[in-house]
């Protein structure tokens, strides 16, 4: 669950993958369909491009047979003659016995290693079923086909492929999770909790959630299928060269997931690994920038808290990482986190582990975990030294100042850890959040009303992030608290907000449109994909 980034994503587009995907199609790309090329293989099939005598040699030859004008004609355009869906017909007139098989196309693996070694060789040594284009993933009981057409990101999991639903003639995203019992028991709580949260929670679909269709074994993988989604909000960044996206974009998806931590909180349900990664975009062009919560595989009951080693490291709670009773809060904890790497384009605690993590929050928040969470859990030596006595901790004393604790400087760490811990580069020029937040670059030539417009508005992200990056978990505000700011509203921020006590009630976020008023944003190079292309981020 840990990860290195700007590079590390769990989804199939990093450098490395995107440069493995194509290689995996070049080398089999000579394979052809009768329904066509896709846009994507075309992209990436090999073209050697014909030298002007090799091409006179195929003309003469095929003028001296006098009957394979069609043919010529391809010759002269060798790119189409390479690619056109009439292959198969190129393919009998220089060859009348020739006949097409689809059974005789090369496959065109998606999973990686393809090699077969476990499963009686439909599993890869990772427990991975080898997916292949065109490869069926039948629902027995329902003899419902899902026909895999490319891969759309994998995961601790297994991987997520797009795949052709027969039955209602669309695409879906089919989990293909990885054929061992540990995953295959976690993968049932992500069905059980998310069918609950759609069936029940929200049956009209208005809360921001993933909605799941179906699910079955296959070739003993469990696969659940999903509504097809788009881009992940850290590929959007990344599409934004790590540059951050304006106010306006960053205040509309905030609103849309606390909608969606609304409805878990009211649900008792813990995402647990909530980050850019797991936040999609909706396919749909009616509504552009609507996003939707995925990835309930690491979720639990605020009830069943089992798992101490949850959430991934950059977007990980206080409370978690000192191994504190956790609830819903660790959510809304990360939900901060997202909120400023949606605003600066960087995480804003990427800590290469958890001693530059702590470090990094105490430096950047000001502060330290409360004395009553460092006096119950279970890590607090870890990363802390008593430096008093324990007697004197008052419950609600959550300031450096007057605490019992003391974290651990880097020296004093290694001497109790024996080895020195991973310190990660320093991204941002100022250490605290006013500064980070306030000294971030405007976008070039913004007028200078328009600054003054979005100095007002960074001042209320400020304090919205303070409600939310807040150490102590009782005092953290919930999804419905953090929905009345007026970062989220658009009111004026005039002083900072005093949330009024919690209420048990869901906002729902409804007639979605992009503000491009508030805040003049940043800018946004990178070629993007038709869905995100009109995002003015
Ligand atoms: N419904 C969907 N539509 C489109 N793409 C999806 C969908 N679900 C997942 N993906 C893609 O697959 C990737 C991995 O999915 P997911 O996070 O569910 O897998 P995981 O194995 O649980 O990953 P992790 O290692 O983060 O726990 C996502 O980041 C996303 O890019």
């Amino acid at each position: 669950m840990d990860e290195v980034r700007p590079e590390g994503s769990s989804s199939c587009s990093t450098e490395a993958e995107q440069t493995q995907s194509r290689d995996t199609i070049v080398e089999t790309a000579p394979s052809f369909s009768p329904s066509g090329w896709c846009p994507r293989e075309l992209a990436f099939a090999p073209f050697v491009p014909l030298v002007e005598d090799q091409q006179q040699k195929e003309d003469k030859r095929v003028n001296a047979a006098g009957k394979f004008s069609k043919y010529r004609a391809f010759v002269r355009k060798p790119l189409v003659a390479r690619l056109t869906k009439e292959i198969v017909e190129t393919y009998q007139i220089c060859n009348p016995q020739f006949k097409y098989s689809e059974d005789l196309n090369p496959k065109r693996f998606l999973t990686s290693p393809s090699t077969g070694v476990l499963n009686d060789g439909y599993d890869n040594l990772n427990s991975d079923l080898i997916l292949t284009v065109n490869l069926v993933l039948i629902h027995v009981e329902k003899s419902r086909r899902y026909t895999v057409k490319d891969l759309l990101g994998h995961g601790t999991f297994g991987q997520v492929a797009k795949c052709w639903d027969s039955d209602t003639n669309s695409f879906v995203a089919v989990k293909i999770i990885k054929n061992q019992p540990a995953y295959y028991q976690q993968a049932l709580v992500e069905v059980t909790i998310l069918t609950t949260l759609n069936k029940k929670y929200d049956p009209e679909d208005k809360h921001h959630i993933v909605r799941i269709f179906d699910y079955f074994v296959y070739q003993r993988h469990l696969c659940i299928c999903f509504e097809l989604l788009d881009t992940n909000l850290y590929e959007l960044i990344k599409m934004n060269h790590f540059r951050g996206l304006s106010l306006g974009i960053v205040q509309l998806f905030s609103k849309q997931i606390l909608c969606g931590l609304a409805l878990l909180k009211d649900a008792g349900i813990i995402h647990c690994d909530l980050k850019p990664e797991n936040i999609l975009l909706c396919a749909s062009t009616v509504k552009p920038a609507e996003i939707k919560i995925i990835d309930f595989g690491s979720a639990c009951m605020e009830n069943r808290t089992v798992y101490s080693y949850i959430q991934s490291r950059y977007y990980r709670s206080p409370e978690v990482l000192l191994g504190y009773q956790y609830t819903t809060a660790i959510d809304m904890w990360s939900f901060g986190c997202i909120v400023a790497e949606l605003f600066l384009g960087l995480p804003l605690f990427p800590g290469a582990s958890e001693f530059d993590l702590l470090k990094r929050m105490i430096e950047i928040i000001g502060g330290q975990p409360p004395d009553y969470v460092l006096r119950d859990a279970k890590n607090t030596s870890k990363f802390f030294k008593c430096i008093g006595s324990l007697q004197n901790i008052e419950i609600s004393e959550g300031s450096k100042n007057g605490s019992v604790y003391q974290a651990l400087t880097e020296e004093e760490y290694e001497a109790r850890d024996l080895k020195k811990p991973s310190i990660g580069k320093e991204y941002f020029k100022h250490m605290n959040l006013e500064a980070i937040v306030s000294n971030y670059p405007y976008r070039k030539n913004l007028p200078q009303e328009d600054i003054a417009k979005e100095s007002q508005i960074r001042l209320a992200l400020i304090d919205f992030l303070r409600g939310l990056v807040e150490f102590d978990p009782a005092k953290r505000w919930s999804p419905f608290q953090a929905s009345k700011h007026p970062f989220v509203t658009g009111e004026p921020f005039t002083h900072p907000y005093r949330p009024s006590p919690e209420t048990p009630h869901i906002p729902v976020v409804q007639n979605i449109k992009v503000d491009n008023h508030k805040g003049g944003g940043h800018w946004f190079a990178a070629g993007l994909s038709p869905n995100v292309s009109h995002l003015q981020l």
